[in-house]
């Protein structure tokens, strides 16, 4: 199987102790990866240095073969990412705005706009500006931006921050189709066990810094009745194991 992403003893420790701590991820092509854990947990610190937003301490991120510390241009050629507060042009409507995007990629054009626009339920809102949206609607937007060029990589932090349920199913779907429709690979952290259930293939727990354990959904479910049960035992786990440990 095809690796796309991969992070190597990653480390970034802020001054006040928290951060990550020796994170190590391979992602493989086709995945729809959850990256679950409460808040705090570290996963926007990892997902900012798997963008180029942070430096680590130590260790690395590659995806396909590029390390974004040292080749940044060429790992990040094929990655869309939506990492924290959305942000759009508030004077331009939400097809203007993904128009303004589309200048750098010469194979988007006007039906691909609007095919994005689609997929993520804001075809409806096409000519109004961003001045005038909710939260969840911007973020809907910000998400059409991630996929419009066709990446084959997308990293999403918590993409379903201020959506309502039909916002969720919307976002859920999108994701699912591009996986199928365009072999879209995803990387998307969370903190919703329900969500990440019914939208990921493979799931990494990571607590306090620290990743506790991969495994496909499929394997978790056949052998506990919900996430939930999973996340709440793979914590206990842990904490038993390094409570003895000390
Ligand atoms: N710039 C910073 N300086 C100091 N501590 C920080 C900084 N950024 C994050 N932290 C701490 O590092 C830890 C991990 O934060 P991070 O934002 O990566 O968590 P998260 O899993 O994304 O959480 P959430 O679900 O709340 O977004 C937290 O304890 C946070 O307080």
């Amino acid at each position: 199987m095809e690796k796309i992403i991969e992070i190597k003893n990653l480390t970034k420790l802020y001054g006040n102790g928290r951060g990550i701590k020796d994170i190590n991820l391979d992602i493989f092509k086709g995945d729809i990866f959850g990256f679950l854990g409460p808040n705090g947990a570290g996963k926007t610190t990892a997902m900012k240095i798997m963008t180029g937003l942070v430096r680590p301490e130590s260790g690395d991120v590659k995806i396909f073969g590029h390390s974004v510390m040292e080749e940044y241009e060429m790992a990040m050629e094929k990655v869309g990412c939506l990492i924290e507060i959305a942000e759009a042009y508030s004077y331009l409507s939400a097809f203007d705005n993904l128009k303004q995007l589309a200048r750098y990629y010469p194979d988007v054009d006007h039906q691909r706009i609007d095919e994005v626009l689609e997929l993520t339920g804001m075809i409806k809102y096409k000519n109004e500006k961003p001045k005038k949206f909710s939260l969840g609607m911007k973020q809907r937007l910000g998400l059409a931006a991630a996929v419009l060029s066709r990446p084959k990589v997308v990293i999403l932090d918590e993409p379903l921050n201020g959506l309502d349920v039909e916002g969720m199913i919307d976002i859920r779907k999108m994701i699912k189709y591009l996986a199928e429709q365009e072999q879209t690979t995803f990387f998307i952290s969370s903190h919703l066990i329900h969500d990440v259930e019914l939208t990921c293939n493979r799931i990494g727990v990571i607590y306090d810094g620290k990743i506790l354990n991969v495994e496909s959904t499929q394997t978790i479910l056949s052998n506990y009745a919900t996430l939930e049960n999973y996340f709440v035992s793979e914590v206990e786990r842990n904490g038993r194991v390094s409570s003895c440990a000390r």
